[in-house]
């Protein structure tokens, strides 16, 4: 049994987290944290989640509760999850990061964290968009260099980060398989005259709508023919599921930053 604490319970994927802990046999949901001062508060976090009472209520401080759980599952925002992290290292206690939107610096400061605990850090979690990686390095080898190579992903309107965490790994899956630097080569949307296609840029493009749970399209466009590789998410349960599946595969490692590639045994 893997003893699961939730940080950002109020949010669409903490929701979907709890409604996972409760569909899932070999985890238990033991904390459930939201930002100090919320209204959320003392609620159960079963009927925050619509899963009907679950007997744990929403608390506002994850340090003083940090005993009562193997590992943290953290969806929120970049501010909050450092918080996180670091407490996390001070009681020596497994992280799974699902949230998007950091810096390079931001980046290099988790994955130093994993000298001091085990950390999954994943923009996606669905088993899907990581074994599209895989398909994208070979397809990248085979014809990435003849290919005009452009990144369309489309999310809910209530999105913050652009482009999608997922379209910049997807990016670097690509750019690492032909050899070249995203940082250099990426070209994020495009407007006026803009000259024609530089064949060793890859291009980003972002459509922010309704209810989009999650699209991800990674086009290889030559002249003659076109492959592209699309995944569409429909559920936030699909994430939340990597979520715990990734949770319960760190608790059995030693300190270290890993990905969903890891966890999937996709390296
Ligand atoms: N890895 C993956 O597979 C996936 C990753 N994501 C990523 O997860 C993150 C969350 O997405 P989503 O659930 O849609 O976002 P929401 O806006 O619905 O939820 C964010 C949660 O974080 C809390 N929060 C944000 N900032 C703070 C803060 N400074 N202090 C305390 N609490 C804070 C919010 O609380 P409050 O309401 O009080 O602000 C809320 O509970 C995003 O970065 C998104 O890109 C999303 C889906 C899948
Ligand atoms: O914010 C979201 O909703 C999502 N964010 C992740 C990302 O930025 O890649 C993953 C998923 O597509 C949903």
């Amino acid at each position: 049994m893997t003893r699961i604490g939730v940080v950002g319970v109020s949010g669409r994927m903490g929701k979907a987290l709890v409604e996972a802990c409760q569909n899932d046999q070999q985890v238990e949901l033991t904390l459930a944290v939201q930002r100090t001062g919320s209204s959320l508060i003392g609620v159960d976090v079963g009927e925050l989640a619509g899963v009907g009472k679950v007997g744990l209520i929403v608390v506002d401080n994850l340090v003083e509760q940090i005993s009562q759980v193997d590992v943290v599952i953290d969806f929120t925002r970049p501010d909050f999850t450092l918080a996180n992290l670091e407490i996390c290292k001070a009681h020596k206690k497994p992280m799974v990061i699902g949230t998007t939107g950091f810096s390079d610096e931001e980046k290099q400061q988790i994955q130093q964290a994993g000298n001091a605990i085990p950390i999954v850090l994943a923009p996606n979690t669905s088993v899907g968009v990581n074994l599209s990686l895989k398909l994208l390095q070979l397809v990248a080898q085979v014809m990435g260099d003849e290919a005009d190579i452009e990144i369309v992903e489309a999310h809910h309107r209530h999105k913050v980060d652009a482009p999608s965490g997922t379209a910049l790994r997807m990016g670097e899956a690509v750019a690492d398989a032909l050899g070249r630097d995203l940082s250099q080569c990426a070209v994020y949307g495009r407007e006026g005259i803009t000259g024609e296609r530089d064949p060793q840029t890859i291009g980003f493009a972002t459509v922010r709508a309704g209810d989009i749970v999650g699209e991800h399209t990674v086009m290889f466009a030559t002249e003659g023919e076109r492959l592209e590789i699309t995944h569409k998410a429909s559920s936030r349960q699909t994430f939340a599921k990597g979520a715990l599946r990734a949770a319960k595969w760190l608790q059995q490692q030693p300190a270290g930053f890993y990905d969903m590639q890891d966890v999937l045994a996709l390296n």
